[in-house]
């Protein structure tokens, strides 16, 4: 296996020998050859006295040419190809001197994994092409040449030249803009990130893009087709903004913006600093998901000032902000009763993980090993929810939220701009606790750290909130007759209710397809616009090998690419034979639209590639 770095398997770099303290990015948006042109300028800090080389992480990236700022002078360098998900090393002689600010004339590839480049075809505009990025786990790398692990955090500055047409957003603050001198036809855009961020969390987008002001630090960012129902949608930001500072420390980052991707962005949400990238699948109409929004700021402290040090420990991002943002929404909706309805919620998407999709395997460890694996590959609900009932059970057994609440403040202070693990992470707790030791003696850290399957213990829950969707699924689990049902059934519910009810039914048996239609008789979920329920509704028929959910599926699956969706249904119609090669059909005509992401989960998914 290739040396990869000795703090994290993901990484060729050394940061343990030379450190990068800063980037700044000269960049050129190439829409027509599908590429970023220009140079990458590190300063570099010498950790050891003997070393006279720097490694960084590369991935189809072209350099044309490596030097020293101060001299000019021209910087060997070498770049090897390990076999392995990792790229390439990029190794550049260094001149003898403590600190060195070396500039990298470099150009990405039309294939960079971490960019998807739409042309003005594939937009809502239809006028103005697309690019946009997705940067974690592992995919700086394609970028820019760097030190692509969570381990090393580093400020930026950057200025990105584009057609004058074009609006270029950055994970930073905007700080100008003004027509290229030597290109009338074309704008150059400045920003600066002074907060010190992971590779991870620099993320650019290039398109034909409005804005309107939700809020006194927040805009909404999108084509003009989406721009005034996102203003609605996200009304709520400053709010949850404001909650998450009462809980937490003051927001660091300055402006919080809101950026609605085109469909095929794979992801609900990516908390990129100062402007967190969103899918259009939160675009409901009620406000009714703009839960993701709330866990993508709660990343501003979670994951983006408090950072895993390596993927491994990605549950220290994402199990510390599913629990803050529970208790985001549920101050803002519906107090503790809401809290443990979402708590609940989230422990059935784990069971269901767990037991259905990965089978109790290696990837059910909250801190699995990574070495020689691509974390794209690792990824699921486990770190997000496994890492959030630990919180719970925490927070249940040193005293509740009015003893542990203040415990997270004291983490995001204690760690504030830092990398860490989770020893360090169990280290603080006991640090922090000390009058209570023989509680957390009696925690089974190996079991929840180390062991595959669900955690070692079963929470209660206030289910309130839940019952209400227990009671309608045993009813429809046990009807023979279907008179008794209403559309006041649902209609009484809210969105998470209805999903949940929905849910409940896919952990029953298969429901009889005369069934399913008298549901649809009676409450036309067929029509249903919001993504959740629709995509829960669609789950159920497939289950049920419901020919006519069909078309439906396919709709859904081909309007949008977020892996949260389309991952579930394409392994359910892989799984029902008699649609499988309809379901792989379908994948080969549209894997060119997808995102890279996407297209690769899902084609290891129906087996397509290993
Ligand atoms: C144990 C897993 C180890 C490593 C995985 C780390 C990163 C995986 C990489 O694929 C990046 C994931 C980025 C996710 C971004 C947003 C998600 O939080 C939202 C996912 C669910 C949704 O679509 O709402
Ligand atoms: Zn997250």
């Amino acid at each position: 296996m290739a040396d990869l770095s000795t703090c994290d398997p993901c990484s060729f770099s050394r940061p343990d020998l030379c450190v990068v303290k800063s980037v700044h990015l000269d960049l050129e948006v190439d829409f027509n050859r599908q590429v970023l042109s220009g140079s990458a300028v590190l300063t570099l800090e010498r950790i050891a006295s003997d070393i006279d080389s720097v490694i960084l992480d590369i991935r189809d990236i072209k350099v044309l040419r490596a030097c020293d700022v101060d001299t000019n002078q021209t910087l060997a360098f070498t770049v090897s190809d390990p076999v392995g998900p990792f790229g390439s090393k990029l190794e550049i002689k260094l001149p003898q001197s403590k600190s060195v600010k070396i500039c990298i004339n470099y150009e990405t590839s039309p294939k960079c994994t971490a960019l998807q480049w739409l042309t003005a075809q594939q937009t809502a505009g239809k006028k103005y092409p697309y690019l946009f990025s997705q940067c974690e786990a592992i995919h700086a790398r394609s970028l820019y040449p760097c030190q692509d692990s969570p381990a090393i955090k580093f400020p930026y500055t950057a200025s990105v030249t584009a057609p004058k047409a074009i609006t270029v957003l950055m994970s930073a603050l905007r700080t100008g803009s003004e027509p290229c001198k030597s290109d009338p036809s074309k704008t150059v855009y400045k920003f600066n990130q002074a907060v010190p961020i992971p590779s991870y969390l620099l993320a650019i987008v290039a398109g034909d893009l409005e804005s309107r002001d939700i809020g006194p630090r927040s805009k909404v960012w999108s084509e003009k087709k989406f721009v005034d129902a996102a203003a609605y949608e996200f009304a709520e930001t400053e709010q949850q903004l404001r909650t998450g500072e009462e809980l937490l420390t003051e927001y660091a980052w300055g402006q919080y913006d809101l950026l609605i991707l085109p469909p095929s962005f794979p992801y609900g949400g990516m908390e990129n600093p100062c402007l967190t990238f969103v899918t259009p699948t939160l675009l409901a109409g009620d406000r009714s998901l703009a839960d993701v929004v709330a866990h993508e700021i709660t990343h501003s402290w979670a994951g983006n000032l408090v950072t895993n040090k390596t993927f491994e420990h990605f549950w220290l991002n994402e199990g510390h902000t599913v629990f803050i943002e529970r208790k985001i929404t549920s101050r803002i909706h519906g107090g503790e009763p809401f809290r443990h309805f979402m708590l609940d919620c989230g422990w059935q998407e784990l069971k269901n993980t767990v037991e259905n999709t990965l089978k109790n395997g290696p990837y059910t460890c909250l801190v699995p090993d990574l070495k020689g694996v691509d974390p794209d590959d690792a990824f699921s609900n486990v770190p997000y929810e496994k890492g959030c009932a630990l919180l719970f059970y925490l927070e249940t057994i040193l005293g509740g939220p009015a003893v542990f609440e203040p415990f997270l403040k004291a983490y995001v202070t204690q760690f504030n701009k830092q990398s860490l693990d989770t020893q360090q992470w169990k280290d603080f707790l006991y640090s922090y606790f000390t009058d209570k030791t023989e509680i957390l003696d009696s925690v089974d850290w190996k079991t929840w750290f180390y062991g595959q399957g669900m955690p070692p213990y079963t929470p209660k829950f206030d289910t309130s909130l839940k019952s209400v969707c227990i009671d309608l699924c045993e009813r429809w689990n046990n009807a023979t007759d279907f008179t008794n049902f209403s559309p006041a059934d649902l209609n009484n519910l809210s969105t998470g209710q209805k999903k949940e009810f929905l849910a409940l039914l896919c952990l029953k048996e298969p429901l009889a397809v005369n069934k399913l239609q008298a549901m649809e008789d009676v409450y036309k979920l067929n029509n249903v616009k919001n993504s959740e329920v629709r995509f829960k509704w669609i789950m159920l028929g497939i289950r049920a090998k419901w020919t006519s959910v069909l078309p439906r599926a396919f709709e859904f699956i081909n309007e949008q690419g977020r892996m949260k969706f389309v991952r579930p249904i394409y392994r359910a119609l892989n799984e029902w034979t008699e649609i499988r090669q309809e379901a792989i059909g379908n994948f080969n005509a549209n894997k060119d639209e997808m995102h890279t992401l996407t297209s690769t989960q899902l084609a290891k998914d129906l087996g397509l590639s290993s």
